[in-house]
């Protein structure tokens, strides 16, 4: 019923709603919704139904769904909102992951992962990325008709965030920790309770596997850093062991650096395959966006050498292409939305949100909003051409102290993978169907197969 009264802390009454079922609450329609692709639908009824502020029970917890840019600015901005051990993920991912901490802490650690993730240190690693895509592209998908395209994108994203996290060599190692994370990402939508044979129980098993795996690695690195035959630079792990305090010590636990090496992994890994699949699947349907994508690429390399590596500047001249990127990622978000929990009664809109409430908001739902992107379910990337949406109406990333450390690298490993793609390669959707689940990326019907057409040799 649309009963809102009643219940609450201080001031206003809780959000309208309902909370349906104890423990498991609105939770099993909300995950099938995930896996039918109805999960925009879902949230899209009751935001119908309730409006932009509604109550709902979502993972074990009673839940405030907040929705639209306001309340999005409202949720990333808020101190007395944490990302927090309620959710999922973060309990999964350990107690010392970005994830999972707050306040100083967050500061601390994210201050130390931007200084890899940002923009000064990444510059140097272009050149990797690019003899990756190179050797995928020449691998995986030169002198073949078809290819299924979510798989590969996942193995080449796994590669690069593995070789930029853990360094060259392991590749054993790698495919253990491959293993590992199906079981962390099954977990991460399902209700946690930790008995055996849940999904949540698995993803448990499975990020502590990852984590034992990690920390073998770390202690290796350490030995060769201090015997002076590894440098700081030379991946993740590597940078975090050497970064110190102003007292000399390391600034991160060695607990902090396994939880957040694995955050990193899973971060990178599942979202970004997701964005270039998507990409891939518009383009082979949208001609005029893909001849521009291919004339923003060939004016770039005519002013290189054959086979020349792509570097830093020349990615900021594929404004077009990040464009496309963003509409995609407007209109299939990889991550469709996150809870907060309430660390205090607040109140958004009259309404109360008592303590210890999940906060929840959705970048799907605002995405397609008329009001701020005319025409929603057209793909045109000349929205992005100007600035002039309000805050936080493209929530991709978040945005505040939480939002995505990996946007660089996103940026990054998109471009620099579809300049590779669409100068060598056309392609047929070989399924008309265009649907998709999330798993909880969203994957699209049996992975995306396409028939593939090389342009010449591979350049
Ligand atoms: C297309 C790709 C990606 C998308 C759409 C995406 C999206 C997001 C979003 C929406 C958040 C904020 C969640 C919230 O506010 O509750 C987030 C956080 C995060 N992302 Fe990404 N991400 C992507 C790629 C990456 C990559 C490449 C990395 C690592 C290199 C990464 C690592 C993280 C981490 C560690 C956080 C937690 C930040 C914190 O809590 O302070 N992500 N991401």
């Amino acid at each position: 019923g649309r009963g809102g009264g009643g219940g609450g802390g201080r001031g206003g009454c809780v959000p309208p709603g309902s909370l349906g079922v104890p423990l498991i609450g609105h939770t099993l329609g909300f995950v099938r919704s995930m896996r039918a692709n109805r999960v925009d639908q879902f949230f899209r009824d009751r935001i119908n139904c309730y409006g932009a502020v509604s109550k709902l029970s979502l993972l074990g917890k009673p839940t405030a769904l907040l929705a639209g840019p306001a309340a999005n600015k409202f949720v990333f901005f808020n101190r007395s909102l944490v990302l927090g051990r309620a959710a999922s993920l973060p309990h999964i991912l350990g107690e010392r992951s970005l994830l999972a901490v707050h306040g100083d802490d967050h500061r601390r650690i994210c201050g130390a992962l931007m200084d890899f993730l940002g923009p000064e240190m990444l510059r140097m690693y272009v050149g990797r990325i690019d003899a990756q895509v190179r050797q995928h592209l020449e691998e995986s998908w030169a002198g073949r008709t078809a290819v299924t395209v979510h798989p590969l994108m996942k193995r080449l994203t796994f590669d690069i965030i593995t070789a930029l996290v853990l360094g060259s060599e392991k590749s054993a190692v790698r495919d253990a920790l491959d293993r590992d994370l199906v079981n962390i990402f099954e977990g991460a939508m399902a209700v946690p309770v930790n008995l055996p044979f849940t999904a949540y129980r698995r993803s448990i098993l499975g990020s502590r596997r990852a984590r034992l795996i990690l920390q073998g690695i770390m202690r290796e690195k350490k030995t060769r850093l201090q015997e002076g035959k590894a440098s700081p630079n030379d991946d993740l792990l590597s940078r975090l062991l050497s970064m110190t305090d102003e007292h000399g010590q390391q600034l991160l636990s060695n607990e902090e650096i396994v939880d957040n090496a694995l955050a990193t992994v899973v971060g990178a890994h599942g979202s970004l395959a997701a964005l270039m699949t998507f990409i891939v699947r518009q383009l082979a349907d949208d001609p005029a966006t893909l001849a521009a994508m291919v004339e923003e690429h060939e004016e770039i390399v005519k002013n290189k050498a054959p086979g020349e590596a792509l570097v830093w500047d020349d990615l900021s001249k594929m404004t077009f292409t990040w464009r496309v990127a963003q509409e995609t990622l407007r209109l299939v978000p990889p991550v469709f939305g996150s809870s907060r929990i309430a660390l205090d009664d607040i109140e958004y809109k009259g309404y109360c949100i008592p303590k210890g409430w999940q906060v929840f908001w959705v970048a799907d739902v605002t995405h397609r909003d008329p009001g701020i992107f005319p025409d929603p379910a057209k793909f045109d990337p000349s929205r992005f051409n100007t600035r002039s949406m309000p805050a936080c109406s493209f929530a991709a990333f978040g945005a505040g102290p939480r939002m995505c450390p990996g946007i660089d690298l996103v940026r990054i490993e998109t471009l620099v993978t579809m300049h590779h793609l669409v100068r060598n390669f056309t392609w047929n959707l070989a399924s008309k169907r265009n649907t998709f689940v999330r798993d909880p990326f969203p994957s699209p019907l049996h992975g995306l197969p396409i028939q593939l057409r090389q342009a010449a040799r591979l350049c």
